[in-house]
């Protein structure tokens, strides 16, 4: 279905935003088995079991969600000192992800060779001998090693505070507030029930609190930067069971592109829907603009399609900044019907050009 586009930009009012938090949502986290990273003797090598060869290696205090964001929540166990030019952060943030990414390769490669993946993986993964397991095993080593030398998820999330602070013009949400106005444009912010925001990836519970009075926001990240954010990996987010407990909005800003894995990206996409109320709820959603205008697989049109697959056909707004795409969607889907079985979106070349990312 084509996506209908409904209202012309807003004039977004440059503000630093912040909210008030909800009760915990009862944490989905476990910690992993604690055994030194950098031995990487042969024996875990020869270990039967790929993944828990993983386990073995994984670093000591080594924060981990269960199967989902796996292993890639790694904690800094070393304090790493706060980096201050918008230069390092970038090349800080830049790297992580590179290394996100590449470390969720090797999970999946591995994940397949030990029997879980789809069919056509597992037939290529019977054909990887010990040896690439092996290897595997080690790069997996070295990634999460570099990721704990530049100070974990944790120094990573203070790279990204940084990098929304006033000075380098603000988080997000600025953006969001009269996107939000304009949808309700007959609602009274003082009498009528505050709107229920779900902020994953929140690296501050403060974002919208300004707008307190007629926002009530729920932040939850993987490893949360304030006592106010539950910590809850959105993958393993209980579903409202009822039509009363869903969201109006939820925010996913600069949290797809942070996933590693592609297939866990589109499912946190997926997701996404069954939170919210159907019919008015809006999905606020932030890439960097690359991700939409310099790839060869991704553009703005086969996002639209993707999205209006999920139930997201009305695109109630989006602007491509400097650096960073904003879109808000509709969940068009009415209450009671159900979606059809969404057709895999195959990965095909769309923008073959040399300049264009991978
Ligand atoms: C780049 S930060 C984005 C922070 C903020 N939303 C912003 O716009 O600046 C990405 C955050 O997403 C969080 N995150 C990634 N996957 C998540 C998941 N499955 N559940 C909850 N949080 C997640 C990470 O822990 C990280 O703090």
């Amino acid at each position: 279905m084509a996506i209908k586009k409904r209202h012309s930009r807003p004039t977004a009012k440059r503000r630093r935003a912040p909210v008030t938090a909800q009760g915990p949502l009862g944490p989905s986290v476990t910690k992993a088995s604690s055994v030194a990273t950098s031995d990487l003797t042969s024996s875990v090598f020869q270990h039967a079991d790929p993944l828990l060869a993983l386990k073995l290696l994984t670093p000591k205090d080594a924060e981990t969600t269960s199967t989902t964001s796996s292993l890639l929540a790694v904690k800094g166990s070393q304090s790493a000192s706060r980096q201050k030019s918008s230069l390092a952060t970038a090349q800080l943030i830049r790297r992580y992800h590179t290394l996100n990414k590449e470390l969720s390769k090797c999970l999946t490669k591995l994940n397949n060779n030990a029997g879980n993946g789809t069919k056509s993986e597992l037939s290529i993964a019977r054909r990887s001998t010990p040896d690439q397991t092996a290897k595997e095993l080690s790069r997996i080593a070295e990634i999460r090693k570099e990721m704990d030398d530049l100070g974990g998820l944790d120094m990573y999330q203070k790279a990204s505070t940084l990098g929304q602070s006033k000075q380098r013009g603000g988080d997000s949400s600025k953006w969001l507030i009269p996107v939000l106005e304009s949808c309700r444009p007959n609602m009274n912010k003082k009498t009528d029930p505050p709107l229920r925001l779900l902020d994953v990836g929140a690296l501050s519970p403060h974002n919208y609190k300004r707008y307190s009075s007629w926002i009530t926001t729920t932040p939850i990240d993987l490893n949360p930067q304030d006592p106010l954010i539950t910590k809850m990996d959105f993958l393993e987010m209980p579903i409202p069971p009822k039509q009363d407990q869903l969201f109006d909005i939820v925010c996913l800003s600069l949290v797809v592109n942070f996933v590693g894995d592609p297939a866990q990206r589109g499912e946190i996409l997926r997701r996404s829907a069954k939170f919210l109320v159907p019919g008015t709820g809006i999905l606020f959603l932030v890439l960097p603009l690359p991700c939409i205008q310099n790839s060869r697989y991704m553009d703005h049109e086969l996002l639209m399609e993707m999205m209006a697959s999920l139930g997201y056909t009305t695109l109630v707004n989006h602007h491509f900044a400097k650096k960073l795409v904003y879109y808000a969607f509709q969940l068009d889907r009415g209450p009671g019907s159900s979606l059809k079985k969404v057709q895999p979106f195959s990965k095909k070349l769309r923008h073959d050009k040399p300049n264009r990312n991978k």
